[in-house]
């Protein structure tokens, strides 16, 4: 033995793992031993039934390996792209050397052959028959001419860039023909395998993965390095930046520690192109000190454009391509990202977010936010409660009724030309006029609060800002809260990282961000 005891049916591949033994072509293990230990290694580990290439090394194989041998011959030919078992006396040499199904290209190519004809001298021989075709028409064709079965092989593989996936699409579409669909081509891990059974599969071929060693070391090698090479990127500070309305924070930042730090003045008239150049100026000194950089924007930034939420804050001209610019102007990879959820991201890595998930709300001259849930940062719009309106009854942008402008605002109306900081000051020496002010605010933000909880359920909201930090502001409304039901309460704690928060989030998600 091991002769197939009884002739090859569609049975003997229902359900199977088949294993390609095609060691590469010159290689060392391009070996008619090889190519036997890989059959009986597959076999002794359950595939069904093994792929081999040539004739000879279908003979060496045949009388000790004891599965089904798909077996195939594979031609460089001059006047004709067709590859796999083109000839008719391939077929048949094949089928002498032992093989049990038969697999040709089914193409619709210039070929030496007719695809009819390669079908035929395979059934002339009691052999089974497999359709290596490249889409859903070539499958049609084939089964037409009375194939066996159809396999995805080639798919991918008649012209263009190679792809790196496989084709699952072409097996559910194959599968609407006929149940026998052999999966084949780039299946490179067992969930790939597993996705094709699950897209249809009569059987599953796996080649490179197992029987290519210089291919799969391939793919780990390129893994590694690029982890390896990414570690010493990571170790590296981040070039991080906050732009603001009237400053830009910019600063050397390596994991939570600031090493430098500037300030320029946000030229408001000069627009995003200057703004890059004047940070690009000022860190001239700084260049090769940092791999990547991490910006922290107003606004919102969405597939790498800049937009304004409320232009007043800032004049950003729609979608500005701040990725691609600051790339290129600051010469290393940029991230970008809203302000608040980078302070956000800060403070769940390094600051009072404890790494679990928070909404972090600062409030100071406007309301921002941002929100962390299973370990991610939501990105786009998410985190702009400033602009909410239900705690404020629809009555106007949440933060109209809350902040810093809003409690100028109030004192003027009373009578009293201050700023917000004088307000809490006069509250906190105990001006009814002035507490009935920052009580209002609290409660506003106090009921932003108790919806967020019940919206996303943080385990902490982070407060800051420097009305949410002035002192007692949280406790006022904390106090406003009271009396919901412990599992409904939200738990706040207070931001820990002030006004570095932008910029040790950005930095630290321009750090993740491949
Ligand atoms: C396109 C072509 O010539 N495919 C050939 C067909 O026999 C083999 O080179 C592949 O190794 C085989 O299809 C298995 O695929 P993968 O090695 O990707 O698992």
């Amino acid at each position: 033995m091991p002769e197939m005891e009884h002739p090859v049916t569609h049975e003997d591949l229902k359900n199977a793992l088949i294993v390609s033994c095609q060691p590469v072509p010159d290689g060392p293990m391009d070996d008619a031993a090889f190519v036997i230990g890989f059959a009986n290694a597959a076999a002794a580990a359950g595939a069904a039934a093994v792929r081999i290439e040539s004739v000879a090394y279908v003979k060496a194989a045949r009388p000790h390996v004891a599965v089904p041998i798909i077996g195939i011959v594979k031609r460089d030919l001059d006047d004709s792209p067709v590859r796999i078992t083109p000839f008719i006396a391939d077929v048949e040499d094949l089928a002498d050397a032992g093989a049990d199904i038969i697999a040709f290209d089914a193409t619709d190519r210039v070929r030496p052959a007719a695809f009819s004809a390669l079908v035929a001298a395979a059934k002339a021989k009691g052999k089974l028959t497999m359709a290596d075709c490249s889409s859903f028409e070539d499958a049609k064709r084939a089964l037409a001419e009375g194939v066996d079965f159809v396999g995805t092989t080639l798919s991918g593989y008649v012209g263009g860039p190679e792809p790196v996936d496989p084709d699952i699409a072409l097996i559910a579409a194959m599968r609407t023909l006929t149940p026998h669909v052999i999966a084949e081509g780039r299946i490179r891990t067992p969930e790939q395998a597993a996705e094709a059974a699950s897209a249809g599969a009569f059987a599953v071929v796996v080649g490179s993965a197992i029987t290519r060693t210089e291919h799969a070391t391939t793919w780990f090698h390129e893994a590694v390095s690029a982890a390896f090479s990414q570690r010493e990127d990571a170790d590296k500070p981040v070039l991080a930046i906050d732009i603001g309305g009237t400053k830009t924070m910019v600063a050397l930042v390596q994991g939570d520690k600031v090493i430098d730090e500037r300030i320029v003045r946000t030229q408001r008239e000069e627009g995003p192109d200057a703004w890059l150049d004047a940070i690009a100026a000022e860190i001239s000194g700084w260049s090769g000190g940092f791999a990547r950089a991490g910006i922290a924007v107003t606004g919102f930034v969405e597939n790498g454009c800049w937009s304004a939420l409320n232009p007043a804050t800032l004049g950003i001209p729609d979608s500005y391509p701040l990725i691609e610019r600051a790339t290129a102007r600051l010469g290393a990879p940029a991230f970008a990202v809203n302000d608040a959820q980078a302070a956000a991201w800060g403070e769940h890595r390094f600051g009072a977010g404890r790494r679990e998930d928070i909404v972090f709300l600062t409030i100071s001259t406007g309301i921002g936010g941002g929100i962390v849930i299973n370990g991610k940062l939501a990105s786009g719009l998410a985190g702009h409660f400033g602009l909410t309106r239900s705690a404020s009854h629809g009555a106007a942008p949440l933060e109209d009724l809350t902040s810093g402008l809003w409690i100028a605002q109030q004192a003027r109306d009373a009578g009293h030309a201050v700023d917000a900081v004088t307000v809490f000051a006069e509250a906190a020496a105990g001006s009814a006029w002035a507490k009935t002010i920052v009580e209002q605010s609290a409660a506003q933000v106090a009921l932003l609060c108790r919806d967020i909880k019940l919206m996303l359920d943080p385990q902490r909201i982070v407060i800051g800002g420097g009305i949410g930090l002035a002192p007692g502001y949280l406790d006022l409304v904390r106090g406003k809260i009271g009396g919901l039901n412990a599992r409904i309460t939200p738990h706040l704690v207070a931001a820990e990282l002030g006004s570095r928060a932008g910029i040790i989030g950005a930095a630290d998600l321009a750090r993740q961000h491949r």
